[in-house]
């Protein structure tokens, strides 16, 4: 069996397509959005992502604040551009890219959560946990979207999430145990006992471990959906948590690069947007 692909690539371009003409409906009422990053310091992925995110926003007509800050900035400077973004009316949301190498908790919280369109905030992960509505977050519900785009029956499924992290992991676990989307989820970590005992059984293994490679084919149950989310960077080449080995057993897998990734991006670009219906609404 020769998996097929979950591209996120294209997903992502049907996703901008679908929100450009929310934002055109948006600019028709008088309200244009606005995306804010800070990205603090050099690291090379990080500019990459937000140069991405900014391009994105571009392409549909959401307006950029870009704030780069250099390796030095202090806690207390990256506050200030905060508290700045808080207060401008233009700004519809923003985020602060990880890692920053600072206080992140500090930093996430002094985030208006109204603003926080990385939903990473801890009164929006609250409100996930009480299952409120609220800003979700990107990457896990990007994956959903992913599996759900490409007609992948999700309800009664057994999932297995491998990572606990606070960006993919533990939300993606919540989130896909709402009663929305009705799976049951099996959250494996570093922990774990028997980690292939648990992939085995998985109908969708969602690999967010951050270690190349550690999910191969002898662990996945024929036609599987495999979804590809950690991010390592082998011989400066990114590499995923799958074996290219999986895609000769799994049903569905999404590569890496060109699956989660867009995803991320395209559920910014949709909390963004959602964020910016909402103030036209009250
Ligand atoms: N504030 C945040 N920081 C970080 C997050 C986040 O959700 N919020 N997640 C990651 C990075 N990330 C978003 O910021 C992200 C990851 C991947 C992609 C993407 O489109 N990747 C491409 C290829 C990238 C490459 O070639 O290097 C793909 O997978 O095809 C976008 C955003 C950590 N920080």
């Amino acid at each position: 069996m020769t998996a097929q692909t979950l591209d996120g690539a294209a997903t992502l371009r049907t996703i901008k397509a679908e929100l450009a003409q929310r934002v055109a409906a948006l600019k028709e009422q008088g309200v244009t959005p606005g995306l804010g990053t800070v990205l603090v310091g050099d690291d090379p992925g990080s500019h990459w992502y937000v140069g991405a995110k900014h391009k994105d926003c571009a392409e549909i007509g959401i307006t950029s604040i870009r704030r780069d800050l250099p390796a030095t900035a202090t806690q207390a400077e990256v506050e200030a551009v905060i508290d700045e973004l808080n207060a401008d009316a233009a700004c519809t949301g923003f985020l602060v890219q990880q890692p920053t190498g600072l206080d992140e908790f500090a930093l996430l919280s002094r985030v208006d959560p109204d603003k926080d369109v990385d939903g990473l905030h801890p009164v929006n992960l609250g409100k996930l946990v009480l299952g409120e509505s609220g800003p979700l977050p990107c990457t896990p519900v990007g994956a959903i979207e992913l599996l759900r785009r490409h007609g992948i029956e999700i309800a009664g499924a057994e999932v297995v999430v491998v990572g606990r992290g606070l960006t993919v992991g533990r939300p993606l676990g919540l989130l896909l145990t709402r009663r929305s989307e009705n799976a049951t989820v099996t959250l494996c970590h570093t922990g774990t006992r028997d980690l292939a005992a648990h992939v085995r059984h998985a109908d969708i293994v969602v690999a967010a471990a951050g270690v190349p490679g550690i999910i191969t084919a002898d662990m996945v149950k024929p036609g599987a959906a495999v979804l590809d989310v950690g991010v390592s960077r082998v011989d400066g080449k990114v590499t995923g948590d799958v074996h290219p080995g999986v895609w000769d057993v799994a049903g569905w897998v999404s590569p890496n690069p060109k699956g989660v990734g867009p995803m991320t991006r395209a559920m910014l670009l949709t909390n963004i947007v959602e964020i910016a219906e909402r103030s036209v609404r009250s």
